[in-house]
């Protein structure tokens, strides 16, 4: 069903408006694919099961809808016109490949709802991962890219990618894991410059519970997002639950808009070995007994990020249904 541009830029706070208050975004997609048995130790990461093993996307889709996800993260974060290129893709197949991810999520809501009794909303965001995540050398968490990257850099590397995806038709971007202030501006600026009419997510990734991961300032991040007319939400993802509830309290003072988190396991993961390993201080325990006290901190849409899986997402749906 076609939407207008007033109605796509409120589907957020309609599914909020719908559902009391809060929402459970999906969990972690790829280390759910692996697993699920797929080999994702690669440049590409999980968007090389876009062409690898497509339908075992749509299959962790449906467990996340199972699961009680009102919200499903597209298989695009690492899926870059520039990696499907460098790896003898044309640009025509590295195109479709975006759109592919859209369309096994798209897939997975309808075969969801053809067999749910209860029609609920569901919404698809496409992911967009950083710069740092095409690299593959762990710059997506330090969000360190050196001085020959500027503004421009990023905004040209995003920009026909991000085109692709909202032709693609998802309810909205979702711009994940951002590690520094250079490319939240390149999103911003590229959402106007592009004339994108679906909504948009900034959610930053931190390693101490008060800066991005580059160090730059949240609330100087967070204030920029907000700033974003395309902006119906700002949060935090792919970071340790320790750090989530100061992260939240941050964040109430900067925006208005409704805020998300999505946090990680507690593990970190070693870019070198492509492995996550058990951090000091870390912990790998589910987080579901933190979630209504996220939810009164003032975050309303709640998910899981890496290693996180359809018991975590089960375990925060009930968390919201039997608390708040
Ligand atoms: N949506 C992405 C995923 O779950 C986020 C990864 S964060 C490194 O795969
Ligand atoms: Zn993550």
């Amino acid at each position: 069903m076609d939407r207008t541009a007033e109605e796509r830029s409120n589907v957020v706070e309609e599914l909020l408006r719908e559902n009391g208050g809060w929402a459970v975004i999906d969990g972690g997609l790829a280390t759910e694919l692996e697993s699920n048995g797929a080999d994702i130790r690669d440049a590409l990461w999980s968007s090389k099961c876009l062409f690898s093993c497509p339908k075992l996307i749509r299959k962790v889709h449906l467990d996340y809808l199972e699961a009680g996800a009102s919200i499903l993260i597209t298989a695009s974060y690492q899926a870059t016109i520039q990696g499907f290129l460098s790896r003898g893709f044309s640009q025509e197949e590295s195109e479709a490949l975006l759109r592919k991810s859209v369309e096994l999520a798209v897939e997975a809501r309808d075969i969801y709802l053809q067999k749910c009794p209860q029609k609920r909303q569901i919404l698809i965001a496409a992911s967009v991962g950083s710069y740092g995540a095409y690299l593959a050398d762990g710059s997506e968490y330090s969000g360190d890219y050196g001085e020959c990257v500027t503004l421009e850099t990023l905004k040209e590397f995003h920009r026909r990618r991000l085109e692709v995806l909202v032709e693609a038709g998802p309810d909205l971007i979702a711009f994940e894991t951002i590690p520094n202030k250079i490319e939240t501006q390149a999103y911003v600026e590229l959402l106007e410059e592009c004339k994108i009419n679906i909504p948009a997510w900034f959610a930053f990734s931190s390693k101490d519970g008060v800066n991005i991961v580059s160090g730059d300032s949240l609330v100087e991040c967070g204030s920029i997002a907000d700033s974003c007319q395309n902006c119906v939400a700002i949060g935090i993802n792919c970071t340790p639950p320790r750090f989530i509830h100061d992260l939240i309290l941050s964040m109430t003072k900067i925006t208005k808009k409704p805020i998300l988190i999505y946090p990680n396991s507690g593990e970190s993961y070693d870019p070198e070995k492509k492995e996550w390993v058990q951090s000091a201080g870390g912990s790998a325990e589910d987080f579901a007994p933190f979630v209504n006290i996220w939810h009164e901190a003032g975050a309303s849409l709640i998910g899981g990020c890496c290693r996180t899986s359809p018991d975590t997402v089960r375990a925060i749906s009930r968390a919201l249904k039997g608390g708040a």
